[in-house]
């Protein structure tokens, strides 16, 4: 049984919504990726479902990112675990033969905006307090390539590089402009907006649209894919330095004092 990830019969005929909560920031803790990627393989095998919805079931917060507590003060058998898990994540959504349409109604950092960027088509509620993007050099850290790249094919290499090296978290308008979300609908319309583009995408033949979809992006994810273990090395061998550490519990610490 599933408690982090919700899944509903869409209200449209062939569509699924998924629904992340976690409390109580809906972050990317370990057993939330791994409910997560069976929710998503569940879903891959059943012919019956042509769509996929992703949302948050309590808006306000989309998905917090990584959870930084699976990053801080662990053992290199743990974080290499918990990046095996993270790359099965983006490797499932991003290989999604499935229509996957995400409606953000909420705020949207570093893994969070990842996840929503492996979706077809991105609809973000215009409410000023929800912010997209790979924030990760605020954090003292760095967005692995994947990461990077699964950016770039969506807003360019120019944009992508900016956004990156400031770590930019956008507000809804400024998303839609630089491309990072496809459209901006008040908030109390994100749900309908989101079945209204599905219906546009299922109009097209299953075949020809999955195809096209492996088309543009195998290359990205080959990338990936020959080098995964190569890439939990590194990623184990930089979360463990001293000065990462050191940043990721001062960053933690911010977000834990900004309440009192
Ligand atoms: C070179 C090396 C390269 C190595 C390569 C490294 C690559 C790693 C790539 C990293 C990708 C990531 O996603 S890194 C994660 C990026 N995520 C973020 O920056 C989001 C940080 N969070 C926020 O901004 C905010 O919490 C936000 C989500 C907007 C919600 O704000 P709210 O005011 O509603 O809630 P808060 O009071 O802030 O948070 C409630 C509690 O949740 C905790 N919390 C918030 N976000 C959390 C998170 N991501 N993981 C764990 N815990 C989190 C807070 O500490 C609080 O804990 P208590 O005080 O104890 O209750």
């Amino acid at each position: 049984m599933s408690h982090r990830v919700l899944v509903e019969a869409g209200p449209a005929a062939g569509v699924a919504v998924l629904k992340f909560r976690n409390p109580p920031v809906n972050a990317l803790s370990l057993e939330m990726l791994m409910e997560l990627v069976i929710s998503l393989e569940k879903l891959e095998n059943d012919k019956a479902v042509r769509g996929i919805v992703i949302t948050a079931e309590n808006p306000g917060i989309f998905l917090a990112g990584l959870d930084l507590t699976e990053m801080c003060g662990r053992n290199p058998a743990h974080y290499a675990k918990y990046w095996e898990a993270v790359q099965e994540l983006w490797l499932r959504l991003y290989q999604s033969s499935k229509v996957l349409v995400a409606a953000i109604n909420g705020a949207c950092p570093a893994g969070g905006c990842l996840a929503s960027l492996t979706c077809d088509y991105r609809v973000m509620a215009d409410n000023p307090k929800y912010t997209i993007g790979l924030n990760e050099t605020q954090l003292g850290i760095i967005a692995p390539f994947w990461f990077k790249d699964t950016l770039v094919n969506t807003v360019g290499h120019r944009a992508a590089e900016q956004a990156l090296q400031l770590g930019t978290l956008f507000p809804p308008a400024k998303a839609l402009q630089v491309g990072i979300v496809d459209q901006v609908v008040p908030e109390e319309q994100l749900q309908s907006a989101a079945l209204s583009v599905m219906a546009q995408w299922l109009a097209i033949p299953d075949h020809a649209r999955q195809l096209t979809k492996t088309m543009m992006r195998k290359p990205t994810v080959d990338q990936l894919v020959k080098q995964r273990e190569a890439d939990i090395q590194s990623f184990v061998g930089l979360i463990s330095q001293d000065s990462i550490q050191r940043a990721l519990q001062t960053y933690l610490q911010k977000l834990r004092q900004k309440k009192g």
